[in-house]
């Protein structure tokens, strides 16, 4: 790629009948320096630009470089849909065609095809409904690229990764061991230095239990492992602060002693980010061997159809993309 062209950013669809064609279309028409290629099947592209009543120029894409896009255009790989979409209406015919497009976008930012890739929303229990097990993107783009990752949202004012990703609840202690709370530790702290470029990031840790455990009178993962690795990491050098009782975590004034959270499930602290900024979070996969961003919601089906989803999510993620590009390239 010469140095004056545009980033390559793979972006994918997501779910047919969700609201994520929709906001491929509305990215598209953002005065973004990026060039944009929609890995998905064209004609979804061009019924979503009809429902948002958008202008919207797709083009082939050729692998070419260009130096400029003009707002509304946009290049697309085509991947065929099985069925039709039915806005609001997932249909697990189609689960293959939104595999398919995560795998395209994965081999070619492993192959340098593409700079990086964002991920528009996907329905997780329609790919399930195809009899193919799948718990999100994150864990898919692990397993395709055998690397040992962390799922992080962030907005602006707060970041946030998590120690398990998508887990019933009642399997979230088992999975929470010495080793593998260490390797997402040494994940969070390497990207908060490479990604965010802080030289000596400070991680607060929240605790499991309520109030972190009353010193093991509500529970004892605290003392008997997070504890015990944490303290084997700070001897390393590491600043990390807690474990943290998560209701209190987030206050105001605990806020500046933290340059980022390590939750230990899902919706520990995911409501925080999301009820405070759903409109600029955004999802980014750490340890993977490819950039890779995303929205902070879900497929909107209530909205799927209706051209009226807010694509600031999306838009966001196409920035934070260009960033850690831009990085990359500079580090
Ligand atoms: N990155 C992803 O692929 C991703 C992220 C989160 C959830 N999901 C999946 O999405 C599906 C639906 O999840 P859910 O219902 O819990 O959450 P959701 O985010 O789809 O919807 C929650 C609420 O937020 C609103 N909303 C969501 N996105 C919006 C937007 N862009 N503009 C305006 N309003 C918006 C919806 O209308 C709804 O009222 C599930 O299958 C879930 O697994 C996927
Ligand atoms: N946990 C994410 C969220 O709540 O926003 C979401 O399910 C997306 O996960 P993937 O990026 O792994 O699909």
């Amino acid at each position: 790629m010469n140095s004056l062209a545009l980033p390559r950013l793979a972006l994918t669809a997501g779910e047919p009948a969700g609201v994520g064609p929709e906001l491929l279309i509305r990215l598209a028409a953002t005065p973004l320096a990026a060039n944009f290629i929609a890995i998905t099947d064209r004609g979804l592209l061009e019924r979503a630009a009809e429902r948002c009543g958008v202008d919207v120029r797709l083009l082939d894409d050729d692998g070419a470089d260009i130096q400029q896009r003009p707002s509304g255009t946009l290049r697309v790989r085509h991947v065929a849909l099985d069925v039709p979409e039915l806005p609001g209406q997932p249909d697990p015919r189609n689960a293959h065609h939104v595999l398919a497009t995560l795998r395209e976008a994965a081999d070619g930012c492993l192959s340098g095809r593409y700079a990086a890739v964002v991920t528009a929303p996907l329905q997780k229990s329609s790919i399930n409904d195809a009899g193919i097990p799948f718990s999100g993107h994150t864990e898919f783009f692990a397993e395709h690229s055998h690397a040992d990752v962390v799922m992080m949202l962030a907005s602006p004012e707060l970041r946030v990764a998590l120690a398990t990703t998508h887990l019933p609840l009642r399997a979230v202690s088992a999975a929470i061991d010495a080793p593998s709370l260490e390797r997402t530790l040494r994940i969070v702290h390497q990207a908060l230095r490479s990604k965010f470029g802080l030289a000596q990031p400070r991680i607060a840790l929240l605790g499991l239990n309520p109030h972190a455990g009353e010193s093991g009178h509500i529970g004892h993962e605290e003392i008997d492992t997070i504890i015990p690795v944490m303290d084997t990491l700070r001897r390393e050098g590491m600043q990390l602060l807690g474990p943290m009782p998560a209701d209190t975590a987030f206050v105001p004034a605990q806020r500046e002693h933290y340059d980022a959270v390590l939750a230990m499930y899902h919706d520990q602290a995911l409501p925080v980010l999301k009820s405070e900024a759903f409109d600029r979070t955004v999802n980014i996969t750490l340890g993977l061997p490819f950039i890779r961003t995303s929205v902070d919601h879900g497929t909107a089906l209530d909205l799927a159809g209706t051209g009226k989803a807010d694509p600031s999510s999306l838009i966001a993620a196409a920035r934070m993309a260009l960033d850690l590009v831009a990085r990359s390239k500079s580090s």
